[in-house]
């Protein structure tokens, strides 16, 4: 299976792109009161469309967590409403969205958050243990195989390679088949090599899965595995990228003040 491709129009918020993914409307998240106030998001329409991968850039302090933090439902908007797989996050009571955020929405990040004293397998399955469901036997079949995690499945944590760890983490977010996986620079704590593998490995989620991933990253190389990329600064959206290259990236990045 292959993810339809969209148009930067699409990614920037403009035609709808069905249910699936997530968007925002006029979002702006405020921290603070009166003088020392920080405007950290000031009104972001975006959207996330499903079955793509988009990577969120930006300088240091851009907005870039909190607008993942908003649309993951970890943080509440001050104005504007977030809605994932057609769901408005804001109209939820406290427990639907503590389910929300379990069952319909991954997480991937940079210190990988593996429970040490687990196995592979149990790690990746902890989601439906904790929601107290049954998993989808072929799912993880297909998800373990896609991310070849095989013959790791018995291993702990420690006894994994950083790649391999984080491979534990993706195959975690996907076991729920969720809307959207979010991915707070995962590549991070990986060296070059294996954070290219992680990243080939979002992009097959994507393309072979039909999974939908938006990822904040600094790395151009990294944003360059997107379908488009989205630039935020000072709390805005100031481009949308599509077919990203890391050299278009690094120039775009440079245009905003935010090269590494
Ligand atoms: N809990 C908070 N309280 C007050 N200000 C905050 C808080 N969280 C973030 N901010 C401010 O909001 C702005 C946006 O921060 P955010 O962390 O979203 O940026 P970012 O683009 O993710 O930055 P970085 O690339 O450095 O992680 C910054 O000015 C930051 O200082």
């Amino acid at each position: 299976m292959s993810s339809a491709r969209g148009t930067a129009s699409e990614a920037a918020g403009g035609a709808a792109s069905g249910d699936g993914g997530a968007r925002t409307e006029r979002l702006s998240k405020v921290y603070g009161t009166g003088p020392t106030a920080v405007r950290a998001l000031d009104g972001v329409s975006v959207t996330l469309p499903g079955g793509r991968f988009t990577a969120i850039m930006g300088p240091s302090g851009a907005g870039k967590s909190t607008l993942m933090h908003c649309v993951a439902g970890l943080d509440a908007p001050t104005s504007g409403r977030v809605f994932v797989g057609g769901v408005d996050l804001g109209a939820l009571p406290d427990a639907k969205l503590t389910r929300m955020r379990r069952e319909r929405i991954g997480f991937v990040f940079q210190a990988f958050n593996l429970l040490p004293t687990l196995t592979a397998r149990d790690n990746v399955l902890l989601p439906t243990t904790l929601a107290g469901t049954r998993p989808d036997q072929q799912w993880f079949d297909t998800v373990v195989r896609t991310l070849g995690l095989g013959d790791r499945l018995g291993h702990r944590p420690a006894e994994l390679s950083g790649g391999q760890q984080q491979r534990v983490a993706l195959a975690r977010a996907l076991i729920t088949r969720p809307e959207i996986v979010f991915a707070d620079e995962p590549t991070g704590n990986l060296d070059s090599r294996t954070g290219a593998e992680v990243l080939a490995l979002l992009r097959r989620s994507v393309d072979d899965l039909g999974q939908t991933v938006a990822m904040v990253t600094h790395d151009p190389a990294a944003a360059a595995h997107a379908d488009s990329v989205i630039y935020l600064a000072d709390g805005r959206i100031v481009d949308v990228m599509d077919a990203p290259t890391p050299d278009r990236v690094l120039d775009r990045m440079r245009s905003l003040g935010g090269a590494a």
